[in-house]
């Protein structure tokens, strides 16, 4: 299992098991459009370091990035293997 793969299970064990002092917890209970909030501040804290930053400044944002927007896909009902899925069809178009 991937490190993503893992994150996502971890995630969905927040949802379903909520547990205190956790970040992710305490992002599911703000409710989407706080963690959809969330998801454009990351973007754009990645757009910056990609344009005025170095590359450990993008790399450490690409992964808040990452893990907010799979947090995003959690509380929307969707579930990462469904992304996954829509990559391998764009790849299989190519
Ligand atoms: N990958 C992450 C991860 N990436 C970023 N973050 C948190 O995201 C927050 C981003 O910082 P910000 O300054 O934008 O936000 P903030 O001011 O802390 O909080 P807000 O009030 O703005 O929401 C930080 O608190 C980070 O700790 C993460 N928190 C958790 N994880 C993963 O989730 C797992 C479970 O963590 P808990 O849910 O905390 O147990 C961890 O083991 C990690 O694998």
């Amino acid at each position: 299992m991937d490190v993503l793969d893992e994150l996502w299970n971890v995630i969905k064990d927040r949802m379903a098991n909520p547990k205190e002092g956790s970040y992710t917890s305490k992002l599911i209970s703000k409710g989407k459009p706080y963690v959809a909030r969330k998801v454009g501040e990351e973007a754009v804290e990645v757009i910056v370091a990609a344009l005025y930053e170095g590359k450990d400044s993008l790399i450490y944002e690409a992964a808040d990035l990452l893990y907010h927007l799979m947090v995003l896909l959690a509380v929307s009902g969707v579930e990462w293997k469904e992304v996954l899925r829509e990559l391998e069809i764009r790849r299989g178009k190519k």
